[in-house]
């Protein structure tokens, strides 16, 4: 049996401010292209991905057209204010072949290194338990800095992750989270706090750690080195 296919929403409706500039970073090139061209292209190639919807800010004027990668098709919505609304438009405006008990991935533009075997990973783990994400164990000494910026005290490690993407949960169950954190206006962070409050526990599947987000204007070199090290 072959097994299932699912889409992917890729919410790149952010306007990049920690980097600064005045295009919004998942345009801004990265060994020779727009940052959203390597994630978008890493994505379309895995065998398990059916489809992307790529979620643009309302005055996106970068967006080069892409519809089809890979022999899959790429559609477009258009986003909000917080990373959580560009993600719920995605949901909304998936095509009517994903079923409302279909799995969906969610996966950053601003990810551009994610590795193939880590997306087929989290697909085979998350979805033999009703969804997770993408993350890593904490592996640095935590602390609570003060106002001032002294160190307050050193909190425990044990049972800390950071959280990536790809997530992937059900498309109905997804979108019932992020609609009541909105509704509860709680603005939630990832999908997986979503569904935390929703009432789910979400698996935590270890990835590499290089699946980082481009977050500032350093963080450009560094994926650029990791781009070609995870190709
Ligand atoms: N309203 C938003 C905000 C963010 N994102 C997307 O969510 C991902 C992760 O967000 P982040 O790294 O925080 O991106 P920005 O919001 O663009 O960055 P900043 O907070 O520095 O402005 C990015 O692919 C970004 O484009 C989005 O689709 N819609
Ligand atoms: C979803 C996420 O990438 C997980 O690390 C992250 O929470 C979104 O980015 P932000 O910079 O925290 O808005």
């Amino acid at each position: 049996m072959n097994s299932p296919r699912m889409w992917c929403v890729v919410p790149a409706a952010g306007r990049g401010t920690r980097v600064g500039g005045d295009c919004p970073k998942q345009y801004l090139p990265l060994a020779g292209r727009p940052l959203i061209e390597h994630t978008l292209e890493r994505l379309a190639a895995h065998p398990r991905i059916a489809g992307l919807l790529v979620v643009l800010g309302a005055a996106d004027t970068h967006w080069s057209g892409i519809g089809m990668l890979h022999g899959k098709q790429v559609l477009t919505a258009v986003g909000g204010a917080q990373r959580s609304d560009s993600v719920l438009a995605g949901i909304d405006a998936l095509p009517e072949v994903v079923g409302a008990d279909d799995f969906v991935l969610v996966h950053d533009a601003a990810r551009p290194c994610v590795r193939l075997a880590d997306i087929g990973k989290l697909i085979e783990l998350a979805g033999a338990a009703d969804g997770g994400l993408m993350g890593a164990p904490l592996r640095d000494t935590l602390k609570r800095a003060d106002a001032a910026g002294r160190s307050e005290l050193t909190e425990p490690r044990d049972h800390r992750w950071r959280a990536f993407t790809p997530q992937m949960f059900r498309r109905a169950q997804l979108s019932r989270a992020l609609r009541e954190a909105a509704r509860r206006g709680v603005d939630v962070s990832d999908e997986a706090m979503a569904m935390e409050q929703a009432g789910f526990a979400p698996l935590l599947v270890e990835g590499a750690e290089d699946n980082i987000k481009v977050t500032t204007a350093a963080d450009f070199a560094l994926a650029e080195f990791l781009l070609a090290r995870t190709a």
